[in-house]
């Protein structure tokens, strides 16, 4: 590359440059996601040994282009560092915490968690909500839920129920105590992964939606259910 006469036309030139850098950090970023939707637990986020193959490989790449692998590597060690920070907050769950079909003989505890629920989505008394043990038995062995746990504990629980690619997702819920931890986002990527599933489709309270939004879930219309309370149906493609 030619080199810009002044430091105005050096830092146009760099910004210029950064364009690309960003748009190639975009496209890493979606790769980066989908490895973590990919992922049980925070060990498997990590990947020590995954991260010095890239750090190994761009030192190489950086060395073949004349650039300085001591550079190259700080940048790649602070780059994947924030990849995997955004993996945690995003798909991956607390270390501890699997995800996966709900075992049998756990209908009781994911009742108890969904009668415990609070916020808006319990208030609003939905069918779901008010289940009997035998339709959460029914539904356990119809394989349509998965828990969350820790150790023999049941501390999550989500619903997917498909029908023609269209999968309805419901009864999302968390324990109090293992609220804000990854459990509620992980639930809801590991019930997208149904097989078959084009497009997931949830009606939640209007003060849950941070969840929702993160994982990608657009606001398609709100219905007043009462005075006070509104319902928000969302949805989410999962073709891509
Ligand atoms: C994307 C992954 O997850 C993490 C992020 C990595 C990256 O940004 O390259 C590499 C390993 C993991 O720490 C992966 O496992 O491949």
């Amino acid at each position: 590359m030619a080199e810009p006469g002044d430091l105005a036309a050096v830092r146009a030139a760099i910004d210029r440059l950064d364009d690309d850098v960003v748009a190639l950090l975009a496209r890493r970023e979606e790769l980066v996601r989908a490895a973590g939707r990919l992922k049980a637990d925070g060990a498997a986020v990590r990947a020590p040994g995954r991260v010095e193959q890239v750090v190994a490989r761009a030192r190489e790449r950086a060395v073949s282009h004349g650039a300085s692998p001591q550079v190259v590597e700080r940048v790649y060690r602070a780059m994947i560092g924030a990849f995997v920070d955004l993996e945690l907050a995003t798909a991956a769950v607390s270390d501890g915490v699997v995800v996966g079909p709900a075992a049998p003989g756990s209908a009781g505890e994911v009742l108890t968690l969904q009668l415990a629920a609070h916020g808006s989505e319990a208030q609003l008394q939905t069918r779901p909500l008010a289940e009997t043990l035998e339709e959460v038995a029914a539904a356990v062995a119809a394989g349509t839920v998965l828990t969350a746990t820790v150790g023999p504990r049941v501390v999550g629980a989500v619903r997917g129920a498909l029908d023609g690619g269209v999968l309805t997702v419901g009864h999302l819920v968390v324990a109090p105590d293992h609220r804000g931890r990854g459990v509620g986002s992980a639930l809801l990527a590991a019930v997208e992964r149904t097989p078959g599933a084009r497009r997931a489709v949830l009606s939640t309270g209007a003060d849950d939606l941070r969840l929702y939004r993160r994982a990608g879930y657009r606001e398609e219309r709100r219905e007043r259910v009462s005075a006070g309370l509104e319902l928000v149906h969302l949805a989410k493609d999962l073709s891509g």
